[in-house]
């Protein structure tokens, strides 16, 4: 979809402080990339700035090759006074425009949402305004998707569901993905990063094609050796 690679480089200071050093983050295009690190190392600023939204401090950098994004927030902002539905079909709607019925209905029945449709977000579960949210994303026809913690909400059974769904529904998208799960970035990303206070460093993703069976051994691997890369990671202040 997109011809090169989306590119972000520069730092950030949020007042006196330098939230992370000169780093470099390009993202291969068709490709997924995952970003994993300690809470509060700025992993969903880079996402905003990635999406072109206003950050909390001072971004010195650039984002080069930026083609249409779709962000999926980790907060599913849901607007409480329209249906589930509406809410999937969000973004034709502030764009003056007709949702696709057909997608919109294929999309609800495949994150499991067909019977909530009619509901508010406030009658759903912590997971199905999750899925709300995800489903919204779905629904966006974008070259660069954007995800900040997609499926945290999610039992396992289901979570391992909305991977393989996400997975089938962008390929060939560019899809960054933040995620604390190992398991997760293991089975679904060609590069995976872990981002520190000192900047960001690759690990090494499982070579077959994703998404990939969660107890494949080159998954487990990839899972354990991120969760020992993070356990060593300093905590940020
Ligand atoms: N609007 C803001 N104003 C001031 N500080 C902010 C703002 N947004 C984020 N920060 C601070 O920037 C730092 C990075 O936040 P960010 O949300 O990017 O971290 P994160 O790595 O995504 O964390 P988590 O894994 O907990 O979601 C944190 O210390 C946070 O308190």
């Amino acid at each position: 979809m997109t011809a090169a690679p989306v590119l972000l480089s520069g730092t950030v200071r949020m007042g006196a402080r330098t939230l992370f050093p000169p780093l470099r983050l390009e993202l291969a295009p068709g490709r997924w990339t995952a970003l994993l690190g300690p809470s509060g190392v700025g992993k969903s600023t880079l996402l905003r700035l990635l999406a072109g939204l206003p950050i909390g401090g001072t971004f010195e950098g650039r984002v080069e090759n930026r083609p249409p994004v779709a962000l999926m927030a980790q907060d599913p902002a849901l607007l409480p006074w329209l249906t589930a539905r509406q809410n999937a079909a969000l973004g034709a709607r502030l764009r003056g425009e007709a949702a696709d019925r057909d997608r919109l209905a294929a999309v609800l029945r495949r994150t499991g949402l067909a019977d909530h449709g009619d509901k508010p977000p406030a009658a759903l579960s912590g997971g199905q305004r999750q899925r709300v949210a995800l489903a919204r994303t779905l629904m966006e026809d974008r070259a660069l998707v954007l995800l900040d913690e997609p499926f945290s909400a999610l039992d396992a059974r289901m979570r391992l569901a909305m991977q393989d769904l996400a997975a089938e529904l962008l390929r060939g998208r560019t899809v960054l993905i933040v995620t604390h799960d190992p398991a997760e970035a293991a089975r679904l990303a060609d590069r995976i990063f872990l981002m520190t206070e000192t900047g960001l460093t690759e690990e090494v993703a499982p070579a077959c094609p994703a998404p990939r069976p969660p107890a494949d051994p080159a998954v487990l691997a990839c899972q354990g050796a991120l969760l020992t890369r993070l356990t060593e990671a300093p905590a940020c202040a």
